[in-house]
C-alpha cells in the first residue's frame, strides 16, 4: 500500500496560508513556486507528500473519495455540503462570517423579526435553507456561483447570504449586514479510510499542525 500522502487544496484564497503552516511543521514542495505552472498535482517525492490544486468547493469531495487523503476547506463549504468525514482540526486562519445582508435603503424600515417569506440570493442554498427554516421564515432561494452582491442591486432578490470578511464588497455596493449565520475558519478534514490505513502519518500531521497553532494562539494572547 503507498505511505504517500496526498493533499487536496483549494486553489483559490487558502492556498498560501496552508502551503505556510504546513511549512512550519518540515512539510514543503518546492515544485508548487514554479511560475505560471497550469501543473494540477505538485510532489515532494524525498518526503511522500502529494498536493493536488483544485476547487475549494470540491476539496472534500475528493477527500470523500479517497482520492487525497488530507483536505483544507473553509466551515462554510463543510456545513453546505455536509459529507460524512472526519474534521480534526480548526486550522484558524481564513476567518470570515457567513450573514444575511440587504441594501442600506431597505435596512431603514426593516424589522427582520417580522419577515415570514422572503426571497435569498446565495452561494449556500443548503446552509440558507436550514438557518431560515429555524426560525420558521419561508424562503425563496436562487442559487449564483458569485458576484452575490449583484443579486439585491438589480431586483433579483431583496437579500443575500455570503461571506464577509473586510465588509468592503458590501459597502461599495450599498449594503449592510442583518445577521450573522456563522463564524467561519478553515479546517483540515480527514478521509476516514486513510486515518485507519495511514494512521502513523496521519496522526503525526495532526499532532504537529496542533502544536503549531496552539503555539501561535499563545503568541497572539
Ligand atoms: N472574503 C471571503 N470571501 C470568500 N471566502 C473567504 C473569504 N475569506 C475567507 N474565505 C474562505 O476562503 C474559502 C475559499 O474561497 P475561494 O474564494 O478561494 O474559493 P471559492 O471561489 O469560494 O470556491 P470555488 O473556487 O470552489 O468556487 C471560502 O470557502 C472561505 O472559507
Ligand atoms: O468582505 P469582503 O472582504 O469584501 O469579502 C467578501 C466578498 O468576497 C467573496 O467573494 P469572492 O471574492 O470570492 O468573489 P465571488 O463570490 O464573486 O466569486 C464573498 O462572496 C464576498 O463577495
Amino acid at each position: 500500500m503507498s505511505d504517500w500522502i496526498t493533499f487536496a487544496l483549494p486553489k483559490g484564497r487558502i492556498m498560501q496560508d496552508s502551503m505556510e503552516l504546513f511549512g512550519r511543521i518540515g512539510i514543503t514542495c518546492p515544485e508548487m513556486n514554479e511560475k505560471g505552472t497550469r501543473k494540477l498535482v505538485f510532489e515532494n517525492p524525498q518526503q511522500k507528500f502529494r498536493f493536488m490544486a483544485v476547487r475549494a468547493t470540491d476539496v472534500p469531495t475528493y477527500v470523500e473519495y479517497g482520492c487525497a487523503d488530507l483536505g483544507v476547506v473553509g466551515k462554510d463549504t463543510l456545513l453546505e455540503q455536509g459529507k460524512d468525514l472526519y474534521e480534526p482540526l480548526d486550522l484558524k486562519f481564513g476567518y470570515c462570517r457567513m450573514v444575511v445582508a440587504e441594501p442600506k435603503a431597505l435596512r431603514g424600515e426593516d424589522d427582520p423579526s417580522s419577515w415570514s417569506h422572503i426571497r435569498v440570493a446565495t452561494k449556500y442554498p443548503n446552509i440558507t435553507e436550514r438557518y431560515f427554516a429555524a426560525k420558521g421564515i419561508q424562503v425563496e432561494l436562487i442559487k449564483l456561483y458569485g458576484s452575490i452582491e449583484l443579486a439585491p442591486l438589480v431586483g433579483l432578490a431583496e437579500r443575500i447570504v455570503d461571506l464577509v470578511s473586510t465588509g468592503g464588497t458590501l459597502k461599495a455596493n450599498n449594503m449592510v449586514e442583518v445577521e450573522t449565520i456563522a463564524e467561519i475558519t478553515t479546517r483540515l478534514i480527514v478521509n476516514r479510510a486513510s486515518l485507519k490505513t495511514k494512521h502513523r502519518r496521519i496522526s503525526r500531521i495532526i499532532a504537529d499542525l496542533e502544536a503549531v497553532i496552539a503555539d501561535e494562539v499563545r503568541i497572539s494572547q
